[in-house]
């Protein structure tokens, strides 16, 4: 049983903006999955994605990899030969407790996890790019940037699995889905001032995008197929090929 997130239970005079530091590492697992709808569920696709994407003799790459949870789903999936996995997370607490948990598993893909910011690393030679709930702590002028590089990266025929949490152009339909993911956190048991609270934290360091503006990015940096296959309130994936 992964510790039970209380970060935010007791009222903060001064509340920080939101890192990922070593109380967030600590609970992580049960705060994704408490306060992401259908995270299970993108984690479970990644690696059956993994299984029918992944090619002979190439890199995958999992950017802002956090406990892992990709890579090790991916690991456990990929029938492919001579394939290794890159995960990469610019958080030392992190990176830190990844390593343990790659580590205490054995598998027929190699893992590296590396600390670093996903916007310096090289991605070469790929068959699979995952970016799980991580652009949208990236600042959105640097966001075509980094897909620009993903798209470059990836073999013909690679796919990249993006997951954000999203805005809704339309601002009655917006707090609609705002509403309703916060619905969905009270019902995993956390109260109406440790969702305040989180949120307020958040405000400087999450900036989500319309999915349109996603789309528009993807089709401009090369790719050729793109379908959102996930949404849940204002959370989606989607799958892009190029
Ligand atoms: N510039 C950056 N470079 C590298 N890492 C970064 C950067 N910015 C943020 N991160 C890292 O991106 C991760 C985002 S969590 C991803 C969940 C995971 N993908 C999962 O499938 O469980 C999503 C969430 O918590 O909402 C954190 O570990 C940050 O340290
Ligand atoms: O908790 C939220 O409100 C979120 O938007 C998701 C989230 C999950 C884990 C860390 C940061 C944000």
């Amino acid at each position: 049983m992964p510790d039970t997130d209380l970060i935010f239970s007791k009222k903060h005079d001064q509340l920080k903006d939101f890192t990922f530091d070593r109380q967030v590492v600590e609970v992580f697992p049960d705060m994704i999955s408490r306060s992401v709808p259908g995270y299970n569920t993108i984690i479970d696709t990644i690696g059956r994605l993994s299984q029918r994407y992944v090619t002979d003799n190439s890199s995958v790459y999992d950017l802002g990899c956090s406990l892992g949870a990709a890579t090790s789903a991916m690991r456990k999936a990929i029938l492919a030969d001579n394939c290794k996995i890159i995960g990469i997370d610019n958080s030392p607490a992190m990176v830190e407790r990844c390593k343990i948990h790659v580590n205490a598993f054995k598998g027929k893909t190699p893992v590296e996890i590396i600390e670093a910011n996903i916007l310096d690393v090289e991605i070469t030679n790929a068959s699979m790019v995952v970016i799980n709930f991580t652009m949208q702590f990236i600042e959105p002028e640097l966001r075509a940037q980094l897909i620009n590089k993903i798209a470059q990266g990836l073999q013909p025929g690679g796919l990249l699995l993006l997951s954000e949490k999203i805005t809704h152009p339309d601002q009655v339909c917006d707090q609609l889905l705002i509403d309703l993911h916060h619905d969905f956190k009270r019902a995993n048991g956390y109260s109406d001032l440790e969702i305040a609270q989180k949120r307020t934290a958040l405000e400087n360091v999450m900036k989500p995008d319309s999915l349109d503006i996603h789309i528009d990015r993807l089709s401009t940096a090369g790719f050729n197929h793109i379908a959102p296959w996930f949404q849940c309130f204002n959370f989606f994936s989607l799958v892009a090929i190029k």
